[in-house]
């Protein structure tokens, strides 16, 4: 039976080589000694948790992530704490980050794309069913499996929907939406991942964010709508999926709807039928 929180402990893993440095804190290669089962071991640094009064950032990344189970979301396994450190038991994500080897890539074929984009709808789905946006999607943030999947990882943004703007927001604008955007106090609903979608498959299919620009410029983009035209080489589906992400978000007039009523729920599957018709395509293409 899995070893419930308390009876876990750094001395139960051997710590192999750093994985990678985040915001608080590393992440290292582990060892789970008795099992001998491969994991990521996320050290979150208490002192640093507190001066950055990020408390409620990472109750939020435990109490979410310990509740998702589903093949598109990276594994959480449990957690533990000492003196001074928080540790995270993670899947290990043999593949590393996505946005290194889209980076290394430059872009990905439309086949691969499509491929990659169902996944993350699928796995949205999953979330949004159980009530979470994750509202930090991005290339970042998402993970590669040792088969090539990808794996959704860092829920600290992500809250029980419907949220609103009271927390901070920080990091790119690239991927936020119109209405996080927006000067105005306004609510918004798990629609914003489906925004993040597009910004995905743009970004996927041209290696470029779709609204790039310094910051008073991707806002105006982002509010405009106005995404960057899409290369010519890419074929009549692919141009379709990502103009039909962003319509259905500058035009959608449930979006700024406080629930997820059928009527979105019904959107929203049928844009992720269009993901899976799309990734179709791009597999017979
Ligand atoms: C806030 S944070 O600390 O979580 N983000 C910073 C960061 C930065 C970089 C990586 C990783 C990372 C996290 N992982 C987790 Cl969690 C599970 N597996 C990995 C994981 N796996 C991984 C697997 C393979 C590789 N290689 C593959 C061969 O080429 C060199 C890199 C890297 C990371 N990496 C994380």
């Amino acid at each position: 039976p899995r070893p419930t929180h308390k009876e876990l402990h750094l001395g139960m893993f051997e710590i192999g080589k750093p994985l990678g440095k985040g915001k608080f804190g590393r992440v290292y290669l582990a060892k789970h000694r008795e099992s001998g089962y491969i994991c990521a071991l996320k050290m979150l640094k208490k002192e640093e948790i507190r001066r950055e009064k990020a408390e409620l950032h990472v109750r939020r990344e435990i109490e979410v992530h310990s509740n998702l189970r589903h093949p598109g979301i990276l594994g959480f396994y449990g957690w533990f704490h000492d003196s001074h450190r928080i540790f995270i038991i993670l899947e290990y994500a043999a593949g590393g980050e996505l946005y290194r080897i889209l980076q290394r890539e430059g872009s990905f074929s439309e086949q691969r794309a499509a491929q990659y984009i169902a996944q993350v709808a699928s796995s949205l789905i999953y979330l949004h069913s159980k009530n979470i946006m994750h509202r930090d999607m991005k290339p970042e943030n998402i993970l590669v499996g040792l088969y090539g999947e990808l794996k959704l990882a860092d829920f600290g943004y992500s809250v029980h929907a419907p949220g609103d703007r009271r927390d901070t927001l920080c990091g790119t604008l690239d991927y936020l939406p119109p209405e996080m955007i927006a000067s105005r106090q306004t609510s918004y609903t798990r629609a914003v991942d489906i925004w993040t979608l597009g910004v995905l498959a743009y970004e996927f299919l041209t290696g470029e964010a779709p609204f790039e620009g310094d910051v008073p410029t991707t806002q105006r983009r982002i509010v405009k709508g106005a995404m960057k035209p899409l290369p010519r080489r890419l074929s009549s589906e692919a141009k379709d999926f990502v103009h039909s992400v962003s319509i259905f978000l500058v035009f959608h007039p449930l979006r700024f709807m406080y629930t997820y009523n059928q009527e979105e729920r019904n959107c929203f599957v049928s844009l992720l039928d269009r993901a899976v018709v799309f990734a179709a395509q791009a597999n017979l293409l």
